[in-house]
């Protein structure tokens, strides 16, 4: 939910316009269970939860609204509910601000809005919200929780303990997975925002990459890229992108007749030679082993299409039960071969048609087209393009970052890399639409400073800044 609302906002619509939207569908839902003139106490706790009820309070102009907002107004914790405060006491509605338990006292209502506590909520309820939750527990009136009733957990349902028991919720944007076995009535509420943030992505996606302060090296992936032969800028250049993009070790796998080579790119990477000059079947069963310690492997960038490098993809996907991203020649393989793999393929349009998939100029008939053919594959596809498309066969997101600059050789190879660190830490469909949109924004912000002249390794110094959001 975090993500898509900085999704939305990216997409220019605030999250104060969210909370009037929120707020106005909790006076609906008032209106359905109480008469005008019924007499409403709004309980109001200090986050975006109680915001949402201080602005259905402005909404109720035919009931006997008196709102009470648990804690000091000082200690409002956002902005946005702060302002909807001010306005009530600047409109001088009906308000008290209860700052210990003693001083709460709920009255006699006929209906009771339970906004203390939505999806913010963590342990159990502290004072004046405990004391508050037995009051709205024990009265005769009729109760309506906004987004989830106070005291739940909306993802698991549970309570830590007390919880208000509520006769109807009235939940935001989409249903929410704790509230199937509430024994009281949900009601999902069109809060307005755009179906844009959920399919395209944008800031709110980068939430998925925030570090745990306690991790340790490893715990970001270690990264092994399989591919040069014929060309050996390539697997540098996707091993690389993996580091920037936060994997702990890159490691290339390559012809011992290039390794040299390969490590000349850079002293970051770590270069395992396996003899020739080409990937070959005989190589399978050590790369096999030596991926089996690995997060995630990326295979294919600079490996070239002679007969027995594909023979060896074929080989080793057949075997292999990690996760792969497959990229450039090695994309080929992947329609018949039996994996217990995930894979995520990184085509363009070109390589797409190659694998048997179909393709169209419009995005939104592509969408589709790329949706069914990731289920036929039984794997999650990326489908480079101007609109990037990503399908697990399920669900559908779509990039628009990225620029006409982007088009010089190299790029499909930062993002193949960033998509192997990615997909050592996130699901396949998060790690390739997260991997495409930082792709993208490094492109972009290359591109401010190069324009058409950009180059590869310009995206790779701005892979970090493009995956930490800083504005182009
Ligand atoms: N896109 C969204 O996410 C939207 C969310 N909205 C509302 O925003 C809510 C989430 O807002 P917040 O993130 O501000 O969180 P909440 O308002 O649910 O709770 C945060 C507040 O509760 C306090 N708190 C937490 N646990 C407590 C406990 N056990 N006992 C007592 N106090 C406790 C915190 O200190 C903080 O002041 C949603 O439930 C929904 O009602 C809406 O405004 C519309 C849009
Ligand atoms: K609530």
């Amino acid at each position: 939910m975090a993500a898509v609302d900085l999704n939305a906002e990216a997409l220019g619509v605030p999250r104060k316009q969210l909370m009037e939207s929120s707020g106005n569908a909790v006076a609906r839902a008032c209106r359905d269970l109480a008469d005008p003139g019924a007499s409403v106490a709004v309980v109001a706790g200090r986050g975006n939860n109680g915001g949402d009820a201080l602005v259905a309070a402005r909404f109720l102009k035919a009931y006997d609204v008196t709102v009470h907002l648990l804690g000091r107004p000082e200690t409002i914790s956002t902005d946005i509910a702060r302002e909807n405060w001010d306005a009530l006491v600047a409109g001088e509605a009906d308000h008290r601000t209860v700052t210990d338990s003693a001083g709460f006292d709920l009255g006699d209502p006929d209906l009771v809005v339970d906004a203390m506590l939505g999806t913010g909520v963590t342990g159990a309820l502290r004072e004046p919200e405990a004391t508050a939750a037995r009051a709205i527990n024990d009265s005769s009136a009729t109760v309506l929780a906004v987004d989830v009733p106070s005291g739940v957990d909306a993802d698991t349902g549970d309570a830590a303990g007390l919880a208000v028991d509520a006769d109807r919720v009235v939940t935001f944007h989409d249903d929410k997975p704790g509230l199937g076995d509430l024994d009281c009535e949900v009601v999902v509420a069109d809060i307005g925002i755009p179906e844009a943030a959920e399919l395209f992505t944008g800031p709110g996606d980068l939430l998925a990459l925030d570090r745990d302060a306690q991790s340790h090296k490893g715990d970001h992936g270690d990264v092994l890229v399989v591919g040069g032969g014929p060309y050996t800028g390539a697997p540098a250049l996707a091993a690389q992108s993996a580091l920037r993009a936060g994997a702990d070790l890159a490691r290339v796998a390559c012809p011992e007749a290039v390794a040299r080579e390969v490590q000349g790119y850079s002293e970051n990477l770590i270069v395992r030679g396996f003899s020739g000059d080409r990937l070959a079947p005989e190589h399978v069963p050590d790369l096999l082993d030596f991926a089996a310690d690995r997060d995630a492997v990326v295979f294919g960038p600079g490996l070239g299409d002679a007969d027995e490098s594909l023979a060896a993809v074929r080989e080793f996907l057949a075997a292999y039960d990690g996760t792969a991203v497959v990229d450039a020649d090695a994309l080929q393989v992947v329609p018949d071969v039996d994996t217990e793999a995930t894979l995520i393929c990184t085509p363009h349009q070109g390589e797409l048609r190659k694998m048997g998939g179909e393709t169209d100029s419009d995005w939104e008939v592509r969408s589709d087209l790329v949706r069914e053919f990731a289920a036929d594959l039984g794997h999650t596809l990326l489908v480079k393009g101007a609109y990037d498309v990503v399908s697990d066969g399920d669900a559908v997101r779509v990039n628009r970052t990225g620029n006409p600059g982007m088009t010089v050789g190299g790029t499909g190879d930062v993002l193949a890399g960033a998509t192997g660190a990615l997909a050592a830490v996130l699901p396949p469909l998060d790690a390739a639409a997260v991997a495409a949109y930082g792709n993208g924004r490094a492109g972009d912000l290359a591109a401010e400073a190069f324009g058409g002249g950009l180059v590869a390794t310009d995206l790779l110094e701005r892979l970090p800044a493009a995956l930490r959001g800083d504005e182009a």
